[in-house]
């Protein structure tokens, strides 16, 4: 049978409490179970007082990919305008997101995603390595999502599955350009990826959507609404409503927030793109604050290769002096070492030498 994505927490599933799922409504005050410290989270503080910025790329510049060429080694992030997705399909993406989030928590609940599964509401898989809990809720749509949406809108789900539908097919589009880009500016082309394809789409490639929901929250200052992590992607390409929220780490810089400029779209570099550039791009870590008078959405794409397709550093980048850095591995066995490894993972398989076995 053809293996997808869903399959990836069969062997690991995660287990988090229903009871996980906050009533935010409710709450006047943080509850100590949502008030994060350093303690909780590594990279809680060092806010950043430089004033550096995400790079803010025009996709319709001549000089485009030296800038996203630049963005992803430097940041591993950028945020774009000129992209070519409709505006009219980012306010109905939006539409669909605010229109789930407002069902009441019964309705939610019967979609709620199971411990092996991908699909479904609930809260951040990442929420299994805090002790703290965060300050938000999500929904993640891998496959078609005519199961889950006939259950949340009886009614209205044909439509609601054309918009995803729409979503994706302008997303996968949009990936596929952006990794020409920034993969052609460390001189990588179309001979040196096989599994793009005979036209070069990339159509081979798997993905996840991932709607988020940050809702008004009492002492924003205290809590997190979703912890510091960096995506087990190629790429993600994010759509953020007009609530500020979004922010990217550098070493050198600490935290940045990324400004909601309208139409515009955030691309953060994931874990197998770092892997692919053998460690030319950095991986983003990045995460989600949340704010005291307005709720927030985003819309995260979360683009990677066929499940089953061994990745390992292109061939071209690794000579004498540039030893590949990572052995080979699925996107499917990755999220299983994301599963048990969390933000160490890049760290733990480095350890391995490109021949090891390690699954
Ligand atoms: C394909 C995937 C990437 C993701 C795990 C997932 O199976 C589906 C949800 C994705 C997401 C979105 C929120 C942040 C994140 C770390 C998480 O917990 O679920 C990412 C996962 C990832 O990139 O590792
Ligand atoms: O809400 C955001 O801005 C970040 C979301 C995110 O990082 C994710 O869904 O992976
Ligand atoms: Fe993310």
């Amino acid at each position: 049978m053809h293996s997808t994505l869903s399959d990836v927490f069969i062997s690991h599933p995660i287990h988090i409490p229903l009871s996980n799922l906050p009533d935010f409504t409710s709450l006047r005050h943080l509850p100590d179970s949502y008030t994060w410290t350093p303690k909780d989270d590594l990279f809680f503080s060092a806010s950043s007082s430089s004033d550096e910025s995400l790079p803010f790329i025009d996709l319709s510049d001549p000089h485009v990919a030296t800038r996203v060429g630049h963005a992803c080694t430097t940041w591993g992030a950028f945020q774009i305008t000129n992209h070519g997705v409709p505006s009219r399909l980012l306010h109905d993406i939006e539409f669909l997101t605010g229109s789930l989030f407002r069902l009441p928590v019964h309705r939610k609940l019967k979609v709620a995603r199971k411990d092996d599964g991908i699909s479904g509401y609930g809260v951040a898989r990442i929420a299994s390595f805090f002790n703290k809990q965060m300050w938000s809720e999500g929904f993640t749509v891998v496959g078609s999502p005519f199961d889950d949406f006939h259950k949340l809108w009886p009614m209205h789900h044909l439509k609601y599955c054309e918009i995803i539908q729409e979503y994706e097919e302008h997303m996968q589009k949009l990936a596929a350009k952006l990794m020409w880009l920034a993969l052609g500016s460390i001189g990588v082309d179309e001979k040196d990826i096989e599994w793009a394809g005979t036209s070069s789409d990339f159509q081979g490639a798997q993905a996840a959507i991932q709607l988020n929901h940050y809702p008004i929250c009492p002492e924003p200052d205290r809590a997190m609404g979703l912890a510091a992590h960096t995506d087990s992607t190629l790429m993600t390409i994010l759509y953020q409503n007009d609530t500020a929220g979004l922010q990217v780490f550098r070493d050198d810089v600490g935290w940045v927030t990324v400004p909601p400029v309208p139409g515009s779209l955030v691309v953060n570099v994931g874990d197998l793109l770092h892997i692919l550039s053998n460690g030319i791009f950095p991986s983003v870590l990045h995460r989600a604050r949340v704010n005291h008078l307005r709720s927030r959405f985003s819309m995260a794409y979360l683009w990677g290769p066929p499940s089953d397709l061994m990745i390992s550093p292109i061939p071209k980048l690794v000579d004498p002096l540039h030893s590949p850095l990572y052995p080979s591995l699925t996107w499917k066995q990755y999220l299983a070492t994301k599963a048990t490894h969390f933000n160490q993972s890049l760290s733990f398989i480095r350890n391995y030498l490109p021949s090891d076995q390690i699954f």
